[in-house]
């Protein structure tokens, strides 16, 4: 192996150190690996190190071959490794390394090194012996200039503080926008002077502070650098005329911070170049006024400034405006960067300006679109004209079917949508296709025994959590009723939704889970409190189906255990017994639904099924003439000639196309355009009928589920109180309540307990202003509403709080 190849390997520095060739002795003969052109090299190089060094240093020749060899035959690079090596502890100045790179200029460097090797060698750099005849602070000052570094003030530019000695070398715009600013300014010196002393004596004024304080804190930034120039050479007080840190300005020549005096600053620093410094006798610890106190202050003989206001006051009261005032306003025009950089930028600004066009054009059109859309949408033909029907005879003519509408009621997963599914779907008012697809895509989700459930849980969010949530709508008709399901979710939290569903219902159905421990959880759960809400409502007809009997058998046993408890609940909460009728069934298999049980366990049963009790109900009693009022229960797009539609059911009174009708508590007006009875095109409708009105002439903002329908010559008032026969469900104190009447909904409170009542006769029965009601006593009380809400009584209400149905009553 070659011995540049393991030199080439080996960290120099460290190893010429220890080397002493005996390390490579072993068995290595090194003339063996000469070339008779390294030999000639090697004495060349000896004879040139040794003529440089000359005789005063005292080197072997084979420590010259050996750096030699070592270094490529670099003869610079020799010498100064063979003096660090005879004076370690002196600091060489190391030598340029551009000759290393090529043997070729080996001869040409070593004269041109000699020289500076000399030098350095002769008086060797040391920053100890530089100081040595210097004490601390008393440098001489022809040598200052060697060792001081400029000191870091603030440098012109864009945001680099006021231009002065010393700042950075400014860009050519930068230079042109500050020479423009400075003519401009100088207009203005002579008024500017002038409101300095103003400021001065303003300044004197308001600071409250003690005159040594004021000295310490204003000397620096009053006296001396280039801020206190800028000031004064400028009008505007930019950014650049705020006051540093002093112990910027107190940069000392030895590099310290915090003790220099204006005589140690820098020469670019100096007072004589601060005419302000000089106005300001040093004798008066009132510094001259910043531009910034300028700013805030003003002109000290303004009469406003004289009463000194607070500084949050001056500075609302900056003059911002253009003409002879905004002059004077500092802030009038761009600053001296903003001039910059708006002229740097200006090759960009053509692509803005083209970006800004463009954009403009695309909101031009935009615009254009919905100018048009809205007057499309504003351009709803001709105003509907009424027919001016006798109403009520037109219904006598029509022989409508009874129409009914009843709510299911029950404990969660009792099996209220199951039952109506299967009825629907015997009834043929679903077909198998629909039916079927429901079980495949309930299969999917592994939820396959919901699938007649899905005919009334249309929601994504029912279908997934397999509970209804709203009030689901849906309608059949038998030959002698048109009847209308409102299917409640059973979930408690979800009360108020079966509240709405309630306000609407003729009568109800109360599902039943007769499963081995169902009946008794779903007790102490929803079935009471529906029943007792339903009842509360005004409903007097109450079905109960005793649902899931397959599970337990069709056992009779457990229908009549049913039968008896529920019954009396039922009579203890005011349903007369004749309006209370219980089917056995299975809505899951279609036992007693429709058609009656096959199976045989199920023979006991001889009754009326559930489509015979639903069909025997009593023909609603409709207030056809009474005012009109229909509680809005959706707000909704009917469609593009319709943008505006309500649904709701007919509680009294009629109405027609044509018709002008108001919306409380909006108290707004709107016309009738169009009108559909059970999804059917209509040219009237009358109480108790389901309807969806078209409106005209009012934004939807007036209108709200909740809201009251009604005609202009009887309107509902709206009430901000009210007095109401309650039955308790809880106990109640003056408390916080939410009110529930249908959709509406409104947070009250009662502040008053007017009296205990008999449940029988209605009369006072305890002592007056009682201080609490309990449960399943009747009382009036006297309820505030948050807001005014449309109510009229005989108005029926629900009471709840946190959560909790805590009462129902009769508004009186
Ligand atoms: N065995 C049996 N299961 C039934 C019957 N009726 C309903 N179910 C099951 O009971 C579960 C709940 O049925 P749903 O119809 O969703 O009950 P629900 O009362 O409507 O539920 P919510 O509206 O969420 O309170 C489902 O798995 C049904 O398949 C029945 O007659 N027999």
């Amino acid at each position: 192996m070659s011995r540049h190849k393991l030199v080439k390997t080996m960290n120099l520095d460290d190893e010429l150190d220890d080397f002493d060739g005996a390390d490579f002795d072993d068995g290595y003969d090194e003339s063996e690996a000469l070339t008779a052109d390294d030999k000639a090299r090697l004495e060349n190089g000896v004879r040139e190190v040794h003529s440089i060094l000359g005789p005063s240093v005292n080197v072997s020749e084979k420590s010259i071959e050996d750096s030699l060899w070592h270094y490529y035959y670099d003869v610079d690079k020799t010498v100064n490794y063979l003096l660090q090596q005879q004076a370690p502890t002196v600091p060489v100045i190391p030598l340029e390394d551009n000759q290393a790179s090529s043997r070729a200029q080996f001869k040409h460097s070593t004269s041109s090194l000699f020289c500076g090797m000399e030098r350095c060698c002769d008086v060797p750099f040391s920053l100890q012996g530089f100081f040595a005849d210097a004490t601390w602070r008393h440098v001489p000052p022809e040598r200052q200039g060697e060792i001081l570094i400029e000191p870091l003030y603030p440098r012109g530019g864009l945001c680099g503080g006021s231009p002065g000695a010393g700042e950075a070398k400014i860009s050519k715009l930068a230079a042109l926008a500050a020479a423009r600013k400075k003519k401009e300014n100088e207009k203005h010196t002579c008024a500017e002077s002038h409101e300095s002393n103003a400021s001065v004596a303003m300044l004197e004024k308001l600071d409250t502070r003690t005159p040594s304080a004021e000295a310490s804190d204003l000397k620096g930034p009053a006296n001396s650098g280039p801020d206190t120039q800028s000031v004064a050479s400028q009008s505007r007080p930019t950014r650049h005329g705020l006051r540093y840190p002093s112990k910027r300005r107190d940069y000392s020549p030895a590099g310290s911070f915090g003790k220099g005096t204006p005589k140690e600053a820098p020469p670019h620093a100096s007072e004589s170049e601060n005419p302000a410094k000089e106005a300001t006798p040093r004798s008066n610890p009132t510094a001259a006024p910043s531009v910034f106190a300028k700013t805030m202050f003003g002109d000290a003989q303004d009469p406003i400034l004289s009463v000194m206001p607070p500084i949050q006051s001056l500075a609302l009261s900056f003059p911002r405006s253009s003409g002879a005032k905004a002059k004077s306003d500092p802030f009038a025009g761009p600053s001296p960067d903003d001039v910059v950089a708006k002229a740097q930028s200006s090759s960009k600004g053509v692509k803005a300006a083209k970006k800004a066009a463009q954009s403009a054009k695309d909101d031009k059109a935009t615009n254009d679109i919905t100018a048009n859309i809205e007057a499309v949408a504003i351009d709803e033909g001709p105003k509907p004209r009424s027919k001016n029907l006798d109403v009520l005879a037109e219904f006598e003519k029509s022989r409508a079917k009874n129409a009914a509408n009843f709510i299911v009621i029950g404990h969660v997963d009792a099996g209220k949508s199951t039952l109506m599914g299967r009825l629907l779907y015997d009834l043929k008012v679903v077909d198998q296709r629909t039916v079927d697809r429901y079980r495949k895509e309930a299969e999917k989700i592994g939820k396959s025994s919901f699938a007649l459930a899905w005919v009334l849980d249309q929601g994504t969010e029912e279908r997934k959590r397999g509970v209804t949530i709203d009030i689901a709508m849906n309608k059949f008709e038998t030959s002698k009723t048109s009847f209308t399901i409102l299917d409640a979710p059973g979930h408690r939290d979800f009360i108020p939704n079966m509240i709405a569903g309630a306000s609407q219902a003729d009568f109800a159905v109360l599902v039943i889970d007769a499963g081995t421990g169902n009946f008794e959880s779903g007790l102490k759960g929803q079935t009471k409190e529906h029943a007792l809400l339903v009842r509360s409502m005004g409903v007097q007809r109450i079905v109960i189906a005793v649902n899931k009997l397959d599970t337990v058998q069709w056992s009779k046993d457990r229908f009549d255990e049913i039968q008896q408890q529920v019954g009396a609940f039922l009579t203890a909460a005011g349903f007369q017994s004749r309006n209370v009728a219980f089917v056995p069934c299975s809505g899951l298999n279609g036992d007693n639904i429709v058609k009656r049980a096959e199976d045989a366990r199920a023979s006991w049963y001889t009754g009326p099924i559930l489509i015979e009790q639903l069909e025997a109900s009593e023909p609603t009693n409709r207030s056809l003439d009474k005012p009109l009022r229909l509680t809005i229960a959706d707000v909704f797009r009917g469609g593009v000639q319709n943008p505006l539609s309500i649904s709701g059911r007919l509680d009294s009174g009629c109405l027609q196309v044509g018709d002008r009708i108001v919306t409380m508590p909006a108290k707004e007006t709107a016309v009738i355009r169009g009108i559909e009875v059970d999804l059917e095109p209509a040219d009237w409708a009358v109480a108790g009928q389901n309807v969806v009105l078209h409106l005209t002439d009012i934004e939807q903002q007036y209108l709200k589920p909740g809201d009251v329908i009604c005609l202009p010559s009887a309107l509902i008032q709206n009430v901000t109180a009210m007095t109401v026969k309650i039955l308790a469900f809880d106990h109640l104190t003056p408390m916080h309540v939410e009110v529930h009447r249908g959709r509406l909904q409104v947070a009250g409170r009662i502040t008053q307990l007017v009296a205990v009542l008999d449940k029988v006769t209605g009369a006072m029965a305890g002592k007056k202003k009682p201080r609490l009601v309990q449960p399943g006593s009747v009382a009036r009380v006297v309820v505030q509403l948050d807001s005014a809400v449309p109510l009229e009584a005989p108005g029926k209400v629900i009471l709840r709080a946190g959560g909790q149905t805590v009462a129902a009553g009769l508004l009186e």
